[in-house]
């Protein structure tokens, strides 16, 4: 198991405070400050466009918040360009919402993609695409394109694009896409080994608060852009009882 809730670990791997995101206009993402210690898991639940796409892409680079700071690994993203930001993505894995694997390409090209600009001969690119592959039992799919593939495999085989360069952090949004439960708990079992034995950090994002069962987590609740809670599972049924607003994030009436 990762390290448990709550406990005193290392420096936060990931950290973000005053975090705001306009978009169109719209105050989309409000005041966010979250922490989250090396090898430990957030899952960051609410209802549909409470902004858990936004801080995902926030997380991954992809776009910069319009005000507050974000820091991954100890370094501040938003003073980083050019390669030093390309080192830095190369620590945070990502898995989108929607799908992003490229339809033209086979499933194997789909996984080397993260190491095209890597210094390594294609014969080191293919062990690593094999290390991934037999992790989520994806062995026999390298020369199918992705059409051919299940919606359950074609998450899997983005997952094992995020994990090919072997990130510290891996932001996943949207984990329950396409997974059904046999597959989640399965991809769960070797997120788990993961984290024990390399360290992996965990940011999920999902409408679903109790996506990542068992495994210990903490829960960031979001709703209409602003966090209204963040603890552990049991914190988050004790304190459901009496926030009104909580409640109604969790039923996705808010
Ligand atoms: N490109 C965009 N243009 C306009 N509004 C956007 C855009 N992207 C996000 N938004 C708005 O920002 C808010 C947060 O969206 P976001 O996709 O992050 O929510 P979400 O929690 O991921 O929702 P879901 O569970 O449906 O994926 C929503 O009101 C959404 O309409």
């Amino acid at each position: 198991m990762q390290a448990t809730p709550g406990a005193i670990a290392d420096e936060p791997v990931l950290e973000l405070s005053g975090v705001y995101q306009h978009v169109k206009g719209q105050m989309a993402l409000s005041d966010i400050a979250l922490s989250v210690p090396r090898g430990e898991w957030l899952l960051v639940t609410g209802p549909n466009g409470a902004g858990k796409t936004l801080l995902a892409r926030l997380l991954l680079g992809l776009d910069r918040p319009s005000a507050g700071r974000i820091q991954l690994l100890g370094r501040a993203l938003d003073g980083l360009e050019g390669d030093a930001l390309k080192r830095l993505r190369a620590d945070v894995g990502g898995v989108l919402q929607g799908g992003s694997l490229l339809e033209s390409a086979t499933v194997l090209d789909n996984l080397l993609l993260p190491l095209r600009d890597e210094p390594l001969s294609r014969s080191a690119m293919a062990r690593a695409a094999r290390l991934v592959m037999t992790l989520l039992n994806l062995d026999g799919l390298e020369n199918q394109v992705p059409r051919a593939l299940s919606l359950g495999q074609r998450r899997l085989v983005e997952l094992a694009r995020a994990l090919i360069r072997e990130p510290k952090i891996l932001v996943w949004d949207g984990f329950s896409e396409g997974l059904d439960l046999p597959a989640m708990r399965e991809t769960l079992g070797v997120l788990s080994n993961l984290s024990r034995n390399r360290g992996l950090t965990l940011v999920a994002t999902d409408n679903r608060p109790d996506i990542l069962g068992d495994e210990p987590h903490r829960i960031a609740v979001l709703a209409r852009g602003r966090l209204l809670f963040t603890g552990t599972a049991d914190e988050l049924e004790d304190a459901r009882d009496t926030n009104l607003a909580l409640r109604a994030a969790l039923a996705g009436t808010i």
